[in-house]
């Protein structure tokens, strides 16, 4: 009966695995994270550009090609978040990567001013401590015959988003940042054990069910760390002290508006520290772990950095408008997140019904992946699209390609709001650790297995061998 109507009859001519009576593709969902990632991957190679799966009687289409991502991302009817993304809910609330709508409108115009020119530029000095702080403990550890860089990398964005974006100093804070880490660690694993199980989707089932339970103390865990940011920095907070500054950074400014009675309570200040101390940091650790790994094991690209870098930079740290010239480790970075994009893939609900430019008709309130994963390694797109190749962002040959063939930071009205707080932060952490040390494998490429998560996580850890440069 689910299957009639005009919601099965767009989805009907779309391509689709063989799927079973009922339960349809379940059992195409049902895998560990590791199995569910290579998976998503051979669906990709076998289906381009399109694919639905039919979950139960649900049906989600995957969208593989720039031409059909470009029509979702450009139209405002297909901005509501997917209900993959209600999972979120109980940990972010409905804060700007959740949210929908006129919330949304109003929160992204009212976040917007805190990633201003003038603001980047003031947390320069900030990355360049905790990098100075990193490098030091890199160095206490540089004897061992590798790092595993997921550690202190981690801890390096976590202290960068709270001294930027939140203006607390979480290193000489009591708040509990190992436990922190645990708990996003925990709650990725929870929410990828339950994407995949329809009959615990229900809040009051899913409560009931071991795992429902333990989300709850990674919860109480998760927001007691926000709540002690928030209290933290109230501490400081006056509006009168406010009033003079042109700009505020994040939290600073969030207060601002609430204090001036604006639209926003305790509940949504929370709801944003909670998805700005996320997306703040984890998605910058992975990215700047797998930059560090793909560097040790091109040593030709490590060494033309440092070349590059020695032209630009003095003895100071990096500025502002000297990070700007470093191209060629732009392009490194660019190139590190076509193949290790952190976010492997985005979801909507269409607002409306889409006509593909492949041809197919996607049905108004249908979830409708975007496989940015699948999309960064198109041979057709990125021919040999293993290869680690920097030169594929030469201005040239960017011209090249359509502009939505590569979205690591998503694109249109959606897009990242945190685009340029991250390269800039990616860009110094790199500046210091190349100018104090020689990277060298360890973990190679084929040794790099991946799990189904929140971001591209990697399935265990990111070995590199630090060697100091002054010892050579
Ligand atoms: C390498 C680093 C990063 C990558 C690859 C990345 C990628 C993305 C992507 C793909 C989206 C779209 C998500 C979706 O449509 O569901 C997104 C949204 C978002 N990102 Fe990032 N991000 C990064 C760093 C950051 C940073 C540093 C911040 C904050 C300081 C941040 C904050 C956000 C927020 C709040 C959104 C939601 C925006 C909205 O819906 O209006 N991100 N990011």
């Amino acid at each position: 009966l689910r299957k009639k109507g005009r919601f099965w009859e767009c989805l009907a001519p779309i391509p689709q695995p063989p799927a079973y009576p009922i339960i349809g593709n379940l059992f195409d969902i049902m895998r560990t994270p590791e199995q569910l990632f290579l998976a998503e991957r051979e669906r990709g190679l076998k289906y381009y550009p399109i694919y639905k799966l039919d979950v139960c009687g649900n049906g989600g289409v995957n969208l593989l090609n720039p031409e059909d991502v470009e029509l979702v991302l450009t139209d405002t009817k297909q901005n509501t978040k997917s209900f993959i993304y209600h999972f979120l809910h109980s940990w972010l609330g409905t804060g700007l990567l959740t949210s929908a709508g006129p919330k949304w409108q109003n929160r992204r115009k009212i976040l917007t001013p805190a990633f201003h020119f003038n603001i980047l530029q003031e947390f320069i000095q900030i990355f360049n401590e905790e990098t100075k702080r990193l490098v030091e403990d890199l160095e206490a550890e540089c004897h061992k015959p590798y790092i595993d860089v997921v550690v202190p990398i981690t801890q390096f964005t976590l202290l960068s988003i709270g001294e930027t974006a939140m203006g607390i100093k979480l290193n000489a804070s009591d708040n509990d940042k190992d436990g922190y880490k645990r708990a996003v660690y925990k709650i990725g694993q929870l929410l990828t054990y339950r994407a995949p199980r329809p009959w615990i989707y229900n809040e009051t089932i899913y409560s009931l069910t071991p795992q429902g339970r333990k989300e709850q103390k990674v919860l109480k865990s998760l927001h007691s760390f926000s709540n002690n940011v928030i209290a933290e920095r109230k501490k400081h907070f006056s509006s009168s002290s406010y009033s003079s500054r042109k700009r505020l950074a994040m939290l600073d400014l969030l207060l601002k508006y609430k204090s001036e009675g604006a639209n926003i309570d305790d509940e949504g200040i929370r709801e944003e520290v909670d998805t700005f101390m996320f997306e703040g940091h984890d998605t910058t650790s992975v990215s700047i772990c797998y930059t560090l790994m793909l560097l040790a094991n091109h040593r030709e690209v490590q060494e033309e950095i440092l070349k590059e870098m020695e032209a630009v930079l003095d003895e100071e740290p990096p500025t502002y408008a000297k990070l700007q010239e470093l191209k060629f480790m732009d392009r490194v970075i660019k190139e590190s997140l076509r193949l290790y994009p952190s976010v492997p893939f985005i979801s909507r609900v269409s607002g409306s019904e889409i006509q593909t430019k492949t041809g197919y008709t996607i049905p108004k309130d249908c979830m409708v992946n975007l496989q940015i994963y699948d999309m960064h390694h198109n041979p057709n797109v990125f021919p040999d699209p293993e290869k680690f190749d920097p030169d594929r962002f030469l201005p040239e040959n960017i011209q090249k390609r359509h502009p939505f063939a590569y979205i690591p930071f998503s694109a249109g009205s959606r897009n990242c709001i945190g685009q340029k707080f991250a390269m800039l932060e990616i860009k110094t952490v790199l500046c210091g650790i190349l100018k104090k040390f020689i990277l060298e494998a360890v973990d190679t490429r084929k040794d790099m297995a991946f799990v189904s998560d929140l971001v591209l996580r990697p399935k265990g850890s990111i070995k590199v061998k630090f060697v100091p440069r002054c010892a050579n």
